[in-house]
Parts: structure tokens; C-alpha cells; sequence
């Protein structure tokens, strides 16, 4: 029997919750720097981003990463840096993700959302021809930048409408940026048949959950660790199959929480509630997916067999077709069939 991380490494898998700037390698950062060289307070040297993205509190981290977006300047730079997302998802057997893209961040500053939108569709088709890897488009609201945000990013998603988008979302901040203004949005963003992913709980209490349920119409709720926090709210989670894309790392990179020991992962399963396992800005938090599915692995005491059950529910909670999911799925039995 193969020892957990190279099972974990061999695993074909999905991932449901990875944004798109937040997956840059410290690579492309450092070469996206360089390209800017003195205009950003990003490091141009790889070796120095890890210090760099050590993170005081989550209204840090929201800064840092703006500051990351700011080294996306035109439409070469998000497909070189969509593409090179692809490499490193196929690196670790990612068969499907659906990454969270943030359009409206990159066309304030300059880049016309057609041409971004032909970016990330050029590098969706490239990945998929050179490295095996299904991408789809969740467009997300930059919630710090409000009701503009959410109005141009509606536009972009219905007038643009890239072939890989499927679900719409909402990231950045939750204190200060109560989900029920968002409604507008996200009912034409369903009426228009695109899912509805909003963040929730990651930085504040139930009640965001609640809201993201009630008035956003979530399918899935990004994080949605606070649920641990409310009994009845667990219940409804499960009892309706409505999945929490769990990222473990970023919780406690963000300080969202503050040991990892006492990640809200446990109670979440013990009650029942659909989860799947992401890494969410894997370079920014350090991690990778793989890392991810070690710590839950670890924190849920899961052998290789429930960690293939790991992977089996991000397929069952995805938004790909049904027979996208079936081919995965097999692929998933065949692999831990093999591994004995
Ligand atoms: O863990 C996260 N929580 C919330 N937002 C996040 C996270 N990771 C990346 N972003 C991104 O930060 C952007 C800044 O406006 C948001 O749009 C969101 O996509």
C-alpha cells in the first residue's frame, strides 16, 4: 500500500475553490514584477515572496493581494498567467477546476474586458489540449469594491459570456460587506443560468451564511467555516446537500483561524454538513491542493480510502456536466483500485 502522499500526489482530483490571481507561482509573481520592475511593492525575487506573503490580519491579506492584481497590466499577462495555473493544477493530477476569476479587478485597471475574457478562454482551451486539465470560470464581485463592482461584473459575465463560465460568486472582505445588497446581481446571474458560489463565514458569524442562502440563493458556500457555530444551520446544510468549500491553510494564513488543530473541518463533517477540500491562493498561503488533502486527511483521521472519498464529493459537488463527472469519478475508482 503506497503511503499517503503519494497516494494523495497520484489521485485524480477537483478542485472547487482556487482564485485565479491568488494561484500565481511565486514564478510568474517574480516575473510579473520584473515586467513592472519599481512600480510595485511585490518582490521580483521568488525567494523573497514567502516572506512577503506572511500576512498580519485578513484586511492585510486583501491588500497583498491587490497588490498582485496590480502586476496584471494587459491580456498577455493574465493568459501567460491562466495558463501557467493549468501547468501546476495537471502537476498535481487536477483533472477539473473551476477557478474564481476576478474580471472586474483587472478591467478598472485597464484591460477591456473582451480582450480579458479572450485571455482566459485561449489558456482554458491550452490547458486542456496540452495539459489534460478542465477549466471553468466562476466570475466573482470584489465585495470591498461594492454595488459598482457587482454591477460591472454582471455585465461582463452576461455580455461576455466566455464558453468556461458557470457560476458567479462573491470574495474579498465580509465585515463591512453585508451579502443582501448583492441580490439584484446574483438573481440575474441565476436567472441567467450561472451558479450561485458566494463567499460566507470565512471572517464573520453564521447570520453571513444564512444570508448567502437565503438571499443569494447559494448552491455552495465559499469556506462557510463559521456554520460550526450554529447547530441548526449544520442540520439545514446537510439535510439540503449544500456544500462548504472548505481551505483549511487559508483559514489560518488569513487568521480566520488560529490553530489549525482546532480547524472547524471536524465538527462540520461530524454533523453531517458536504464538504469539499480546496488550497484557495495556494502560493500565497504556501500550500498546495495536495497539501490540503494531507491536513484533512490528518485532521479527519481519513486513510486512503476516505481520502479518495475527499476527491469523489468535489466531483459531486462540481458544476461539470454529468458526463464529465462520471469519467472522473471511474478515473477515481480505477486509481484507488490499482493502488490496492
Ligand atoms: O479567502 C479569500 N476570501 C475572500 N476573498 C478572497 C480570498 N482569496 C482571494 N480573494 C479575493 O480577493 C479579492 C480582492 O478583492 C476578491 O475579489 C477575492 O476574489
Amino acid at each position: 500500500m503506497t503511503d499517503l502522499t503519494s497516494f494523495i500526489a497520484g489521485l485524480p482530483k477537483a478542485e472547487l475553490h482556487v482564485h485565479h490571481v491568488g494561484s500565481a507561482s511565486p514564478r510568474i509573481v517574480a516575473e510579473l514584477a520584473a515586467r513592472h520592475e519599481g512600480s510595485s511593492p511585490v518582490p521580483a525575487d521568488p525567494a523573497l515572496l514567502a516572506d512577503y506573503f506572511e500576512f498580519r490580519d485578513f484586511a492585510h491579506f486583501i491588500e497583498i493581494y491587490l497588490s498582485v492584481v496590480d502586476l496584471i497590466r494587459d491580456d498577455e499577462d493574465v493568459r501567460l498567467l491562466t495558463y501557467e495555473i493549468g501547468r501546476e493544477l495537471a502537476r498535481q493530477n487536477v483533472r477539473y477546476a473551476e477557478l474564481t476569476v476576478t474580471p472586474y479587478s483587472s478591467v478598472r485597471r485597464g484591460i477591456a474586458a473582451k480582450a480579458f475574457c479572450e485571455a482566459i478562454e485561449d489558456a482554458r482551451i491550452g490547458a486542456a489540449r496540452d495539459f489534460g486539465v478542465d477549466l471553468r470560470w466562476c466570475f466573482d464581485i470584489p465585495g470591498e469594491a461594492g454595488l459598482p463592482a457587482a454591477e460591472e461584473t454582471l455585465r461582463i459575465a452576461l455580455d461576455e459570456r466566455p464558453d468556461g463560465l458557470i457560476s458567479f460568486g462573491l470574495g474579498g472582505p465580509e465585515i463591512g460587506v453585508p451579502r443582501p445588497q448583492f441580490k439584484p446581481y446574483f438573481d440575474q446571474a441565476r436567472a441567467a443560468g450561472l451558479h450561485s458560489v458566494p463567499h460566507a463565514g470565512e471572517t464573520t458569524g453564521p447570520e453571513t451564511i444564512w444570508d448567502a442562502l437565503r438571499e443569494l440563493g447559494a448552491e455552495r458556500i465559499g469556506h462557510g467555516i463559521a456554520a460550526a457555530r450554529d447547530e441548526r444551520l449544520m442540520a439545514h446544510l446537510a439535510e439540503n446537500g449544500i456544500p462548504l468549500e472548505v481551505c483549511p491553510t487559508s483559514n489560518l494564513r488569513t487568521r480566520a483561524v488560529a490553530d489549525i488543530e482546532e480547524h472547524p473541518i471536524t465538527t462540520l463533517v461530524a454533523a453531517g454538513v458536504p464538504i469539499s477540500v480546496n488550497s484557495d491562493d495556494p502560493p500565497m498561503f504556501g500550500t498546495t491542493l495536495e497539501q490540503e488533502y494531507a491536513t484533512a486527511a490528518r485532521l479527519l483521521k481519513l486513510d486512503t480510502a476516505g481520502v479518495a472519498d475527499l476527491a469523489r464529493d468535489a466531483v459531486r459537488h462540481s458544476f461539470r456536466a454529468p458526463e464529465g463527472k462520471a469519467a472522473l469519478l471511474a478515473e477515481i475508482d480505477a486509481y484507488t483500485a490499482a493502488q490496492g
